[in-house]
């Protein structure tokens, strides 16, 4: 794709979701894209044409129509063979071809309305563009990328080689270490079972450290190892949410055989100190796994810089379609590890089961998006977070959890003491919003990441989490600082503890009777 191209086309889709995010805080998305303009007429109650069209169907074309063919559609207007799309009647050249002008439709999927999405941790809107590039995928291009007798598979294999390479630029790999999984809660069970078991056969290897803010997918591996009969550390965090590297040094043990620590946490988006645990790990020769579900596409991830042996990545996380994630897997030093999933021996054998083309496409596509506008992206998020966190902490008794030096400003998360989030985030069901992990689970008990940065429970069940995104706009942001402002005060007065507060009586200086 030329420059320009993806320039105007960011551009304009980025004006596209402006626009649809009405004023009443509506988050639509817009997607171009053939097959969505064939479907349009049977799934969108309301056609809309985008401003991206002609562009995006220039893109989809790019991408479906591979380097060697190029030179033959550019002399004949034709694919090599021709091939009528099942179900359509219509010739495969003719779907892929800019002039059957079935590419020139656009649609914005109406889904009613919607509060304002600030939900970034949990996933994210899938870019247009991205959708673009997978479209071709779910319709014309649909051959096993592991065939290797007959064109249908070659041309999904060489896409999925492309994408592989977005992924490798973007957090400085070589491609062949890039291997791809369903999501970063396979690529961490991979990584922290896979060595454990591998390195574990001797006898030699049987200790992990890890922390006790990771993502419950890595916490819950090494459970499962404890079962098998291995040792784990839970390293505990400081009151900023960060690892201290001299308990870290003092955790490891000659038997250690991998350290997992995440680089971005996604309750409270504290940013680890890669460099220095990547460090300290080489020095001791033990491999350092971490989780970049958070990390990867929103700070500058490089896995030479930080001497990562294994990386967890997500794709839902940047932008792109869910059920597609990579594991970064060092090759020199190697590093070895015991397959979860067996069977054809795809993936280098680490990963049996056929690829998703249009998700590895898509996943490829959103790296590669990331990769181009990390820095305008980071320029915005960190404007909007600005913005945000100045506003909610002019509320008083308001605190921000985690490092306020070392988070990705994408993630704030806050304390309104005197409120429970619970009933804060009942009275915000105009926007999206999570509490961490605590209010989306049955049991309804406070953050264990709070918990472990040595929060109350109090302070722990009245914490919010607000996720900004690519697509998050000033409007919406000011729309949440009133509304917030608002409705914590309305709370507020209801509690009797606020009452007391207000009549300067200390609450810890109180003491309770029981009943
Ligand atoms: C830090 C972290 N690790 C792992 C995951 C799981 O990722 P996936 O949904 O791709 O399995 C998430 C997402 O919830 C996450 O935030
Ligand atoms: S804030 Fe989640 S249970 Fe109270």
């Amino acid at each position: 794709m030329s420059n320009i191209a993806s320039t105007s086309l960011r551009q304009a889709s980025r004006l596209c979701l402006k626009q649809s995010a009405s004023s009443t805080g509506l988050l639509r998305s817009s997607a171009t894209s053939k097959v969505a303009s064939i479907s349009s007429q049977k799934i969108s109650r309301r056609g809309y044409v985008s401003e991206t069209k002609k562009d995006s169907a220039q893109i989809s074309v790019d991408t479906a129509i591979k380097a060697d063919q190029k030179a033959f559609f550019a002399e004949t207007g034709k694919l090599p063979e021709q091939h009528i799309m099942p179900g359509t009647g219509i010739p495969a050249d003719a779907m892929m071809s800019p002039m059957a002008g079935v590419l020139k439709q656009a649609t914005i999927m109406d889904e009613g309305q919607r509060p304002i999405y600030l939900d970034m941790q949990a996933t994210t809107p899938l870019d247009p563009r991205v959708l673009d590039a997978m479209m071709p995928f779910y319709s014309g291009l649909y051959g096993n990328p592991h065939s290797r007798t007959h064109a249908y598979g070659w041309e999904t294999d060489k896409a999925i080689e492309e994408a592989r390479e977005h992924i490798a630029i973007l957090i400085g790999a070589d491609p062949k270490e890039i291997i791809f999984t369903s999501g970063a809660t396979e690529s961490n069970n991979m990584s922290v079972k896979g060595v454990a078991r591998f390195f574990g056969r001797s006898g030699k290897k049987r200790h992990i450290i890890t922390t006790q803010t990771e993502h419950k997918c890595v916490l819950d591996s090494c459970r499962h190892l404890q079962d098998e009969g291995f040792d784990v550390t839970y390293l505990p965090v400081q009151h900023n949410g960060l690892v201290d590297m001299a308990e870290l040094e003092a955790a490891m043990r000659p038997d250690t055989a991998l350290v997992s620590i995440m680089a971005v946490n996604n309750e409270i988006g504290v940013i680890q100190p890669l460099e220095e645990i990547g460090k300290l790990c080489r020095s001791k020769k033990v491999f350092f796994h971490t989780d970049g579900a958070q990390a990867v596409g929103k700070i500058p991830m490089d896995v030479n810089k930080m001497q990562i042996d294994l990386m967890s990545i997500s794709s839902h996380k940047i932008y792109g379609p869910k059920g597609i994630g990579a594991c970064y897997v060092r090759r020199r030093p190697r590093v070895r590890i015991d397959p979860i999933i067996s069977g054809g021996g795809q993936e280098r054998g680490l990963r049996s089961g056929t690829l998703a083309p249009a998700l590895v496409v898509g996943f490829g596509e959103a790296c590669r998006i990331a990769q181009e506008e990390i820095a305008y992206d980071s320029k915005r998020i960190k404007m909007l977070s600005d913005r945000l966190l100045e506003g909610l902490l002019s509320l008083e008794h308001t605190t921000q959890n985690g490092s306020p030096e070392h988070f990705y400003p994408g993630c704030v998360n806050v304390s309104f003491a005197y409120v429970e989030g619970e009933s804060l985030l009942m009275a915000l069901k105009d926007i999206a919003l999570s509490s961490g992990s605590a209010c989306t689970s049955a049991s309804l008990e406070p953050s264990y990441v709070l918990r472990a940065l040595g929060s109350s429970d109090d302070m722990a069940h009245s914490s919010i989490r607000f996720g900004i995104g690519r697509f998050t706009t000033e409007g919406e942001i000011d729309y949440v600082l009133k509304a917030v402002k608002q409705r914590v005060t309305f709370l507020r007065e209801l509690s009797p503890l606020w009452e007391l507060v207000q009549e300067g009586i200390a609450l810890d200086s109180i003491e309770w009777s029981q009943h």
